[in-house]
């Protein structure tokens, strides 16, 4: 028995357009990143990868991903859990800085270091820092502990597996289509995961903004194709390239 599940990066969202680290920092998707959840909703629709369920971040831009590409599929009444565990990874005290100026300032190593290593954080964000977000409502009952002023790709993973095994797991396990509509970096660490990536191989591991990427998974839930489909992989290569590029001229 095999099960399906789909993860899809949110859209263009605002920061990402202006080239800023984003993390935490609750920005919503441009009008690109309207068409590009739209267009995720089309290619699951064409593919007929009807989601039961879903899963998302306390993020805006996850959010209203999901809810346009369900609305797309004619599925809008999905049932629907959210959590902070799916969120982007915190940028700690880059959330809010232009990649481009931060590459220039810190150099390349530093910069892909901060970006992409798995496990080195960036510097932590101080608490009245305004793109820090510890008086977030949204955050209220998370212990201040549980609260990260940075994180990087190891602390993203030690927060969402265990969203995976309780949460996630058991609706793969019930036989229903999962969506979880997230962030770049929450969905590296579930590939991360899914695919046994080494902690040097996600380095070169970057997801595209609103394409649907679609695991079988077989009965221990290890992908029956190994970096699952994705359901435009053109399109998906050229928004990957262009993600990889961000912050270079
Ligand atoms: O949080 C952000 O800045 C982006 O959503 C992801 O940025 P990255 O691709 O530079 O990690």
């Amino acid at each position: 028995m095999t099960s399906n599940l789909i993860l899809l990066r949110h859209g263009e969202s605002e920061w990402n357009a202006k080239n800023l680290f984003t993390g935490w920092v609750d920005v919503d998707l441009n009008d690109k990143g309207r068409a590009e959840a739209r267009r995720g909703g089309e290619l699951l629709a064409e593919n007929d990868l009807l989601p039961d369920v879903l899963h998302t971040s306390l993020l805006t831009r996850a959010i209203h991903t999901a809810q346009i590409a369900l609305d797309v599929v004619g599925r809008p009444w999905l049932p629907v859990r959210r959590s902070w565990r799916l969120n982007e990874r915190h940028y700690g005290a880059l959330q809010g800085k232009d990649k481009a100026a931060t590459l220039a300032e810190f150099g390349e190593e530093q910069f892909m270091i901060w970006r992409r290593s798995y496990d080195t954080p960036p510097p932590a964000i101080e608490a009245d820092a305004e793109y820090a977000n510890f008086a977030d409502p949204r955050y209220a009952a998370l212990p201040p502990e549980a609260r990260p002023a940075t994180e990087c790709l190891k602390d993203v993973l030690g927060r969402a597996l265990p969203y995976w095994y309780d949460q996630i797991v058991p609706d793969l396990r019930d036989d229903k289509t999962v969506l979880v509509a997230a962030h770049g970096n929450s969905l590296r660490a579930l590939v991360k995961h899914l695919d046994n990536v080494s902690d040097s191989d996600i380095v070169g591991l970057n997801i595209p903004t609103g394409i649907p990427l679609c695991y079988e998974l077989d009965d221990d839930l290890r992908p029956v194709t190994a970096g699952g489909r994705y359901l435009d992989p053109e399109a998906a290569a050229a928004s990957i390239e262009a993600v990889k590029n961000q912050g270079r001229k």
